[in-house]
């Protein structure tokens, strides 16, 4: 059976399938206080439904919580221990920085600091260039794209850390692990950079609750923190990213996102009524960078400025109408017409991402495969170049259709998935000890080793998921806006 190392990397140029993890996680080091018990955040992944790489460039997208989600465990170490651990399985990546050693001079210099608070937009230069000698011994046995994938993770987690900690920062172990493909297009890297940005925000202890009986305004405001840092660090990860895919990570549901000022912060609707539409989500199995695809629509614009812009605004012209039927008072799911509607925009949306560039022959072929039996409207997810399609089904495809197109989306090894829409934002579990419902007391305390150690993406959803497969789970919180 996959462990879940194998299981993670789509199998193409950037294969993670086999990788060797770097080192043995350490599993075996004192863990924390009754003070700092350890504990964990989770964020979901997302679905792009209209919009993508418009809303780089300032138009609006429409996007959806997953129930494919990330976790992380925190472990905090004994006072003598002065570490910070990465432990990532799922690409390979462990690593531990020696905190004494990392570049506070440079992070904590007044010209530099930033509050818990702030809204950071850009990278600073001299801040990366001090991270650098502290990334350059990050898997220096890996090669190529696989090396990229860690130094992306890694310089996401340092960059937070070196601006939100401090030099009497406790050492601790971060073990992360997804039920979310990589590089598939459903938003892996937002959902570790919220768990991460929410993880070192709660360990600073800046963030209230999460707790039932919480205002909205203030559970905002918590979650508008967590989104802003994880912003910071996507933009490690993808160099140039919207902010939506954080944003719904962060806060869950549905919203419209536009950001047309970078200085400022997005605008963002909530999609209260976002309707729960019967999506297929399918994988192409061909991982792809997000930043590669970016660029690729940015250097487009650079050669074809008014073409480019053109196809942008018709983009955003397709966002606008779907969103304005959605939140038409006569809106009804139930209608076919409107289903129809919301279809051929998906699929417009479709031929849009193609003229920018961003399919792939695998892409084309599971469109041609649904539209060949005929049961609904396709389009890529998130950025392309590979990745997922999403595919909103007619509501009368006839069951054998149904069937017939997923015989032959296993037969030509594309990967199916179950997801609803629409979940919660960012979780944590405080301390990481799980109850499912019924269940006496006590609970199950969650350790690096069993969670490290969980038999892949089912393994990873059964011990620690936010559902687990049950009714309902005690123990984990969520920051209701
Ligand atoms: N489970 C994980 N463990 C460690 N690092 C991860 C994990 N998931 C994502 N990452 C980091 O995020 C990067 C993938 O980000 P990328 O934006 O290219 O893809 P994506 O987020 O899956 O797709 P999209 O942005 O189109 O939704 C990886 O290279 C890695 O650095
Ligand atoms: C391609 C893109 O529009 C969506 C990636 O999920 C990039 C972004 O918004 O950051």
């Amino acid at each position: 059976m996959n462990g879940p190392l194998e299981n993670k990397m789509a199998s193409s140029n950037i294969n993670g399938k086999g990788q060797p993890k770097s080192s043995k996680p350490r599993m075996n080091r004192k863990i924390s206080s009754p003070m700092n018990p350890a504990f964990m955040t989770s964020a979901p992944g997302k679905v792009i439904v209209y919009g993508e790489h418009a809303v780089v460039h300032g138009k609006a997208a429409m996007a959806a919580a997953i129930s494919l989600r990330s976790y992380l465990l925190v472990t905090t170490l004994s006072k003598s221990q002065r570490t910070m651990s990465l432990e990532f399985p799922d690409i390979g990546l462990s690593h531990t920085w020696d905190i004494d050693a990392l570049p506070w001079s440079t992070f904590s210099h007044p010209s530099k600091k930033k509050m818990y608070y702030d809204l950071v937009t850009t990278l600073d230069p001299d801040l990366i260039e001090a991270m650098q000698p502290h990334l350059s011994d990050v898997s220096p046995e890996a090669k190529g794209e696989h090396k990229k994938i860690h130094q992306a993770a890694a310089s996401a987690f340092l960059y937070l850390f070196l601006s939100l900690g401090n030099q009497s920062f406790p050492g601790s172990i971060y073990a992360l692990r997804s039920t979310l493909p990589i590089g598939a297009g459903l938003g892996s890297s937002a959902s570790i950079s919220v768990c991460l940005s929410s993880a070192l925000l709660l360990q600073i202890r800046t963030l209230a609750g999460p707790h039932p009986d919480q205002p909205s305004e203030e559970a905002e405001l918590q979650v508008e923190r967590i989104n802003r840092w994880a912003f910071v660090a996507e933009m490690c990860i993808h160099g140039n990213p919207s902010g939506v895919d954080n944003t719904v990570s962060s806060g869950g549901k549905a919203v419209l996102f536009k950001r047309e000022d970078y200085t400022r912060p997005p605008k963002v609707i909530p999609l209260r009524n976002f309707p729960e539409l019967p999506l297929l989500l399918v994988n192409t199995k061909q991982a792809r960078s997000t930043a590669t695809e970016v660029a690729k629509v940015g250097a487009l614009k650079e050669s074809l400025p008014v073409i480019t812009e053109a196809i942008l605004n018709t983009i955003d012209a397709v966002t606008e109408s779907a969103y304005k039927l959605i939140t038409s008072g006569s809106f009804s799911k139930e209608d076919p017409h409107t289903t129809e509607t919301l279809g051929k925009l998906m699929n417009v949306n479709h031929g849009q991402l193609v003229s920018l560039g961003v399919s792939h022959p695998r892409l084309e072929r599971i469109r041609e495969l649904v539209d060949l039996v005929g049961v609904g409207w396709t389009k890529l997810t998130g950025a392309g170049g590979g990745g997922s399609t999403i595919t909103l089904l007619q509501p009368d495809a006839s069951p054998k259709a149904l069937e017939e197109l997923e015989e032959k989306l296993d037969a030509e090894d594309f990967e199916r998935f179950e997801t609803t829409l629409g979940g919660d934002g960012v979780g944590v579990l405080w301390p990481a000890v799980l109850r499912d419902e019924g269940e006496e007391e006590g609970g199950i305390e969650i350790d690096q080793q069993k969670f490290l150690e969980a038999e892949g993406e089912a393994g990873v959803e059964s011990l620690v998921g936010v559902r687990g497969g049950r009714e309902k789970r005690d123990g984990w919180k969520f920051w209701r806006v």
